[in-house]
């Protein structure tokens, strides 16, 4: 008997589509915090039918990928891909395109952003509506005359909304009118900061922020309690703002519902313009929607917009990465869209997303934690004191607080009856020490998206 040889689902040139229906299926599997920081500025590069090439913003990342996520990516891709086999290569990419060398992992250069923009985020693929309008001219103005009208620009709102989209939008913008363009998140402004004080290279740290046109800070909450770090921003931002260059920054919340941050930062941070984006209305969803369908070059019935559009209201990455599900499956498949297949769809290629949402039980989480170091659980209820296995406890101890689950005193008996103090002691130190290590705060992420904590 004689099968027909199935025909490809992606042509060889199709990579950057093939990813970013990856990125949807990967989200699902994935913690958001995990997510976000090793994938959100990675793009499909090139796929020739074999090895399959990711572009990544740095070394760093392309090395995290290639020793934590490589299998997991590589099945993502077999599943969408209808071959034998798949190679995924990593590739440090400036703007999406191949540098064809690795970076300094802190480049020096002040004409070049601090992470590297992702090629998507810019104006004219940003919709706009009432609910965004206000930040949008803003955010137009900074790129067009950095410098001249609001000074800093501070855009707020919830989660997925547009901040980070506009944020890059500005920076590309400026940069190709020629201005030096710094844009980094808050977490990469304290660990550059801190690595600066380790390295003895205050000097150059302080050059690269205090030479550009332009510094944009994305989640600036992130600095709130970090008093030295918060100390050297506010120096950086001092002396940009008195010669006139321009400062946006975003965060969750409005200057002053920034808890911790010190008040002469959250002042300053309220001289310019506070412009707030709110969750999208139902018009301004669908528009979300056809655009972005439009650009994978996909079709998609006006009903099942609408469907997508009333299942996801505060939250345009879910609504994204629902649409993303939708295309996968149809792919898979080979079905045509309808409001039925994407409700199937929605339920069907995101099981990972109602397991996620259950409470991990202990004994999963001690497992988690005993794996990430090469331990036994036995050994974490045990009384071994060697550092490993001490860090190891500690650890579980704060993911368990994590969790918001249990008590102190609950954990404490759960990590082999031991003190609520002990926990408390515990918690503490590794949240301090996650601050500065950030191998120990990979692990805890690592761990927590294994157990699926959002
Ligand atoms: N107005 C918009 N038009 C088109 N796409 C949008 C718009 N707003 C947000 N998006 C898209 O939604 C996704 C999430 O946006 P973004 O990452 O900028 O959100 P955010 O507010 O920075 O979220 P977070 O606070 O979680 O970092 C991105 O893919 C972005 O392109």
């Amino acid at each position: 008997m004689q099968f027909d040889t199935p025909a490809p689902l992606y042509q060889k040139d199709d990579a950057a589509k093939l990813w970013e229906t990856a990125l949807g299926a990967l989200e699902c599997s994935l913690s958001r915090p995990n997510f976000r920081t090793w994938y959100s500025r990675t793009v499909g590069l090139t796929w020739d039918g074999r090895r399959f090439t990711v572009g990544v913003p740095n070394s760093f990342v392309a090395e995290y990928l290639e020793q934590n996520q490589r299998s997991l990516i590589e099945k993502t891709l077999l599943r969408l891909l209808n071959c034998g086999g798949v190679q995924v290569i990593f590739q440090v990419a400036a703007g999406g395109k191949p540098t064809g060398h690795a970076p300094r992992a802190e480049p020096s250069s002040i004409k070049t952003s601090g992470g590297h923009f992702n090629p998507r985020y810019d104006f004219e693929t940003f919709i706009v509506g009432n609910t965004n309008r206000l930040a949008h001219a803003a955010a137009l103005s900074a790129a067009q005359k950095p410098g001249e009208g609001y000074n800093p620009l501070f855009i707020h709102g919830g989660s997925g909304l547009g901040k980070t989209h506009l944020l890059q939008a500005i920076g590309q913008l400026a940069e190709r009118s020629g201005k030096s363009v710094r844009y980094v998140s808050g977490e990469q402004f304290t660990s550059e900061f801190i690595s600066s004080l380790k390295e003895r290279r205050a000097e150059e740290f302080r050059e690269r922020y205090r030479a550009v046109d332009l510094l944009l800070v994305d989640d600036v909450q992130f600095l709130a309690g970090k008093t030295q770090t918060e100390e050297c921003f506010f120096h950086t931002f001092n002396e940009l703002h008195n010669s006139c260059k321009q400062i946006v920054l975003s965060a969750d919340s409005p200057p002053r519902a920034i808890s911790q941050m010190e008040d002469r930062l959250r002042s300053r941070f309220e001289w310019g313009l506070t412009a707030e984006i709110t969750p999208p209305d139902e018009k301004m969803r669908l528009a979300i929607l056809k655009a972005r369908t439009d650009e994978l070059g996909a079709e998609m019935p006006p009903d099942v917009l609408e469907y997508l559009a009333s299942e996801v209201t505060r939250n345009i990455r879910e609504l994204e990465g629902n649409l993303n599900r939708v295309l996968a499956y149809a792919r898979l498949l080979r079905s045509a869209v309808t409001p039925d297949m994407a409700r199937r769809a929605l339920k069907n290629i995101a099981p990972t997303a109602s397991v996620q949402e259950k409470p991990s039980e202990p004994q999963l989480l001690l497992a988690a934690v005993a794996e990430c170091f090469g331990l036994a659980p036995e050994d974490l209820l045990g009384r071994k004191r060697d550092k490993e296995t001490a860090m190891a406890r500690q650890v579980a101890m704060f993911v368990m607080k994590n969790q918001n689950i249990w008590s102190m005193a609950e954990i404490g008996k759960l990590v082999g009856d031991r003190a609520a103090a002990t926990v408390s002691h515990a918690c503490e130190k590794i949240s301090q020490e996650t601050e500065y290590n950030p191998l120990l705060k990979r692990k805890i992420i690592d761990i927590e998206s294994r157990l699926g904590k959002e």
